[in-house]
């Protein structure tokens, strides 16, 4: 699938870095370096912009190396790009670690993840089909 790009970073655009890689890393396009303090979260540019097709969206997602190492991660879980987004992209994080964490220009600090999606329209009834399941939920089963 195609995908437009408008790089206002310096940086080459993003790249799979092995043949079946879901994701490709997005770098931090940054004049200074960030110092990240523990539970401090920052919008971080990356000099990118996209048309994504319809029918798609981009998700960002963390690394999991930067988790794991240093506790930083996106605060909003997953970041959402929609189609019509001609914005740049950018990333929210926060370091959930217990050090400063530096982000560097040129540092990658998330992923890009582009995922096909529905459209739904809802049909608004007064009650659901049966299941097993019902209402349970969230650890019913056990741990
Ligand atoms: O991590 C993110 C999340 C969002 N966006 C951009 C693309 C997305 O299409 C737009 C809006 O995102 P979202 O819908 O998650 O935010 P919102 O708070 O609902 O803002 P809006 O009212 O603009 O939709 O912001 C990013 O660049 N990075
Ligand atoms: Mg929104």
């Amino acid at each position: 699938m195609i995908v437009k790009v408008l790089n206002k970073s310096p940086f080459p655009l993003p790249e799979y870095k092995t043949p079946y890689s879901a994701g490709m890393d997005l770098k931090a396009y940054i004049d200074d370096a960030i110092v990240l303090k523990p539970l401090d979260r920052v919008l971080v540019p990356t000099g990118l912009f996209l048309s994504i097709p319809k029918g798609y969206e981009g998700q960002i997602r963390g690394r999991s190396g930067l988790a794991l190492k240093h506790g930083i991660t996106l605060a909003n879980g997953i970041g959402t790009i929609d189609s019509d987004y001609r914005g740049e992209i950018k990333i929210i994080l926060i370091n959930l670690g217990k050090e400063p964490f530096t982000i560097n220009n040129g540092d990658r600090i998330a992923q890009l993840v582009l995922i096909k999606h529905e459209w739904i329209d809802f049909d608004l009834v007064g009650s659901l089909d049966e299941t097993d399941r019902g209402e349970g939920g969230f650890g019913h089963t056990g741990v």
